[in-house]
């Protein structure tokens, strides 16, 4: 059987998928996994193509501390264990910067290319990027795509994609990127069949996980985000603060003598519900906790929603349905009702019933917008992007395109 192996490393979980090839190009999901709570309760999860359970190990903090720990332990299992051996592997990489507006096949140019953004998204570029060196050093004639969180994002108007600072610095790259592009991809291309009154009208999408986003839909294209250049801006996260003043990290520099490496450590790893909690990164703790401080932080991250959805609702003129998503957004019942309670102003109303049953469409029949939960597959487009380039590889190989 040809099969097709994604690997998708977050912030906080690594998660994979092995597709089998059908006639025709067509995809059939045979395993799917995720090795997550990485650095709170590490467990592995996965599943064949029914659904049927093929693994739930849980482990110790100290056996799986960080992504790369996880990432050997899922691949362990992968290779050893289930005895993938694939056609082609896919791979989500966080940053494309400003030349990647699709997919694209891997070779060792473009991944000295892609090494250039490891440190604007140093949470991830480094893992997307390991086991693609590692596997074009083993095996150089498997194909490798690589398809980054930032295209989606490509069609930006000038305004949404820029700064202001002086254009040069545009030049060089320095923009508004915004990430979570594949997530956003998926969700709109599934609209048209969950919600086709509202697919190509003024949809936010909540990408509500260990990282947090939101976007602003329109007739299924992204008109903003609330990423930018990094994936640090926007709404706060597990361990990053989403948007802080850049008079916080002078002063950091300036009156507490913290050097750039320990400023880069402090922001990505030391903030957001982490650091405003004391308690945890994980949304799961801090609902299950009495201590008022991680109820501050949930506060907190609920309030910056809003705000943000404010903000988006005037890049798109109006709205016409909310989308909660990732893995906040599609279990934690209680959080979409306290973002559904924020929005009350927009005109969201929410069914209890529903919202608790993490039904589809989780808003009251009179609700002027609708809100629904869609829950997203990363790894379902990366296949599909693979698939696609390894029948029509090479016009996209040596083709990556500029966008401005
Ligand atoms: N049942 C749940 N209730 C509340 N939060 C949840 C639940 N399941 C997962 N989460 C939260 O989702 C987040 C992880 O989301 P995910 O989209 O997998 O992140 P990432 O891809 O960045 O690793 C964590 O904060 C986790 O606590
Ligand atoms: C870009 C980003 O924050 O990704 P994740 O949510 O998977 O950590
Ligand atoms: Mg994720």
């Amino acid at each position: 059987m040809d099969t097709i192996l994604v690997i998708n490393a977050g912030s906080s979980s690594v998660k994979f998928q092995v597709y089998s090839v059908e006639g025709e190009g067509t995809l059939r999901r045979q395993i799917k996994g995720q090795m997550d709570g990485i650095g709170s309760r590490p467990r592995l999860r996965a599943s064949g193509a029914t659904g049927d359970p093929l693994a739930d190990r849980a482990y110790p903090i100290e056996a799986v501390p960080d992504v790369p720990a996880a990432m050997a332990v899922a691949g362990a299992w992968l290779r050893d264990e289930l005895r993938v051996t694939p056609i082609a592997v896919g791979h989500r990489v966080v940053h494309g910067g400003p030349d990647y507006s699709r997919p694209v096949l891997i070779d060792h140019g473009i991944v000295s290319r892609l090494e250039r953004f490891v440190a604007l998204a140093p949470l991830h570029q480094p893992y997307n990027l390991a086991p693609i060196r590692s596997l074009l050093a083993n095996f150089p004639a498997l194909p490798q795509v690589a398809c980054f969180d930032t295209a989606f994002h490509r069609t930006h108007d000038a305004v949404a994609d820029h700064y202001a600072i002086p254009q040069q610095l545009h030049a060089e790259g320095v923009r508004r990127y915004g990430f979570h592009g594949l997530s956003y991809e998926y969700i709109a291309r599934t609209l048209p069949s969950v919600a086709p009154d509202i697919a190509r009208r003024r949809v936010i999408v909540a990408h509500l996980g260990s990282g947090a986003s939101m976007c602003a839909l329109k007739e299924g294209r992204s008109v903003e985000s609330t990423m930018g250049f990094t994936a640090l801006d926007g709404l706060p996260m597990g361990t990053r603060p989403g948007q802080i003043d850049p008079g916080v990290v002078l002063y950091l520099i300036s009156e507490k003598g913290m050097p750039a490496a320990k400023v880069q450590d402090f922001l990505y790893r030391d903030c957001g519900l982490k650091g405003l909690s004391g308690v945890s990164n994980d949304m799961r703790e801090l609902e299950a906790s009495a201590d008022p401080h991680a109820r501050f932080a949930i506060d907190y991250f609920v309030y910056r929603i809003g705000l943000s959805a404010g903000m988006l609702a005037a890049a798109l003129q109006g709205l016409d349905a909310f989308v909660f998503t990732a893995g906040i957004g599609e279990n934690s019942a209680s959080i979409r009702a306290r973002v559904a309670e924020q929005l009350g102003w927009l005109g969201v109303a929410l069914d209890a019933t529903e919202n608790a049953r993490h039904s589809r469409l989780i808003s009251r029949p009179g609700s002027p917008i609708p809100v629904y939960v869609v829950p997203t597959d990363e790894e379902l487009m990366i296949a599909q992007h693979t698939l696609s380039l390894l029948i029509d590889g090479h016009s996209h190989n040596t083709r990556s395109e500029r966008v401005s």
